[in-house]
């Protein structure tokens, strides 16, 4: 059986370009996110591969994107689950601060500290710990057990989102998903096992 579950960051957001801190703002995709998301599809398409499921967050950057893919893969009317437990990590106060605005502010160590850090909050915001809080029992309620009945899955979420379901997915330390970075609009490509244990990863960013 292929138990196949695609990870793809949302392509260059608006706010991405302008380097502003995101979390649960809904900027569009820029041209060149739009371009991400084509070439991740055609990459997919490439790859000869289809989906039987489809799983977004409730921002448009990462709906858009899942929707310009699966239109390259001629998979438009997919099966989708959109649910704000994807959603970028809520960066609370510091939500529509420049990036480096905030660390002329507050210190580069402070803001990579807000940034990367495990279990440590930016002001009124979550950690990578609590955003995992709210993904994992998603994915273990609603998208694992559908790509372990063999329905092809492919999940279009946030770099924050994403990495705290890599960190389980992989196993990595804290300090191994530090410095995990998530390329946009960059498909990664996951085979499991029959109890969700990884066999294979591709990310084609590599
Ligand atoms: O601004 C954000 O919401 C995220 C993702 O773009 O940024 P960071 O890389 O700081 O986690």
């Amino acid at each position: 059986m292929d138990r196949l579950l695609v990870l793809v960051r949302h392509g260059q957001s608006d706010w991405n370009l302008k380097n502003l801190f995101t979390g649960w703002k809904n900027p569009d995709l820029t041209e060149q996110g739009v371009a991400e998301a084509h070439k991740a599809g055609e990459q997919l398409r490439d790859l000869k591969l289809s989906f039987d499921v489809a799983f977004t967050s409730d921002l448009s950057r990462a709906q858009k994107t899942l929707d310009i893919i699966l239109e390259e893969l001629g998979q438009t009317g997919l099966e989708t689950f959109k649910d704000q437990a994807l959603n970028e990590r809520d960066y609370g106060d510091i939500t529509g601060m420049n990036k480096d605005e905030a660390r002329e502010k507050f210190g580069e160590e402070q803001v990579h500290i807000w940034r990367r850090s495990y279990d440590i909050p930016p002001p009124g915001g979550e950690s990578l710990k609590m955003t995992a809080e709210r993904v994992l029992p998603y994915y273990k309620s609603e998208i694992l057990p559908r790509v372990l009945a063999g329905s092809r899955t492919i999940v279009a979420a946030h770099g924050n989102s994403l990495r705290s379901l890599i960190m389980d997915l992989e196993d990595l330390s804290p300090e191994e998903i530090l410095k995990r970075e998530l390329g946009t609009g960059t498909p990664i490509i996951y085979r499991l096992d029959e109890n969700g244990g990884v066999v294979s990863v591709q990310d084609l960013a590599d």
